[in-house]
């Protein structure tokens, strides 16, 4: 199987967040990677593996090199719901396409505050480009053709640097901090650990979120999970169908970076 035959893998952090794309599939079959339940079939025409992998940057890289390591994909989409920084121009509901996958709390904590690996001076990832400390660049042509794809379908989204935790900023004081800090829309719980799979194995990854709620001081009561999860699908669906143009840019088209 050559890439561009090769499935499109689609990894989610819990269940309920890909439940409609595995009832929209043609020819599902369940399949097991890495003992976790997917489903393999496909979605406007491309082949995919959906997999939830479970909640966090573990479980996700988990599911991604079990993945990675048995199948060949032509590309991965992480994909979810997210919060939205102040400052962001994000709205509940509202879809965002990342530029940067960034992990935003892996370095060390100080007397002054956090600082990145970068000041440890080990980088995560070393790859042709060099060393990568917390901030994974996406391709951005990839990025626009998805953007694009996703702006024809009628759904405009924002792009910008996503940020990844393993403790979710639960303060009004944290999120603008953190805003600041990467000059980020969101945050989510995975994305920089599947930028990171992705690098290591040289697939092309997007990482979608639709906002389920914005980052302060926590209050669930606030949140809208409900809606995020179907405009985080309905985003998903339209990437999938678009894929084949999404991951092979035509030769008049002009590359970014
Ligand atoms: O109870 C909480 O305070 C809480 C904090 C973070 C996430 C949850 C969830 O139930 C959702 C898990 C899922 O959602 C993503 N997510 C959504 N909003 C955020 C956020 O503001 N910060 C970080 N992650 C978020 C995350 O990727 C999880 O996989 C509950």
């Amino acid at each position: 199987m050559n890439s561009h035959s090769a499935p499109l893998a689609l990894i989610c952090s819990v269940p309920f967040e890909c439940a409609r794309l595995v009832a929209a599939l043609d020819d599902g079959e369940p399949v097991v990677i890495g003992r976790k339940d997917g489903w393999t079939g496909r979605l406007g025409g491309t082949p995919v593996i959906i997999l939830p992998g479970g909640m966090g940057k573990t479980n996700v890289a988990h599911a991604a090199t079990a993945l990675l390591e048995t199948r060949a994909v032509s590309g991965l989409v992480g994909f979810g719901i997210g919060g939205a920084y102040p400052g962001s121009g994000l709205s509940l509901g509202d879809v965002a396409l990342a530029t940067h996958a960034v992990y935003g709390d892996e370095g060390v904590q100080t007397p002054d505050g956090w600082i990145g690996t970068d000041a440890i001076g080990i980088p995560l990832w070393r790859g042709e480009a060099g060393p990568v400390f917390n901030d994974f660049a996406l391709d951005q042509g990839l990025v626009d053709r998805a953007r694009a794809a996703l702006a024809w379908s009628g759904c405009e989204v924002r792009t910008g640097p996503f940020v990844t935790v393993s403790a979710c900023s639960g303060t009004d004081e944290l999120g603008r901090e953190r805003a600041e800090r990467f000059g980020a829309l969101c945050e989510g719980m995975e994305g920089a650990a599947l930028a990171h799979v992705c690098a290591i194995y040289g697939v092309p990854f997007l990482e979608v979120r639709a906002v389920s709620n914005h980052v302060e001081d926590r209050d669930m009561s606030r949140w809208r999970i409900a809606p995020a999860v179907e405009a985080a699908q309905d985003a998903v669906l339209t990437l999938a169908g678009a894929w084949p143009r999404i991951c092979n840019p035509t030769p008049t088209e002009p590359e970014h970076g």
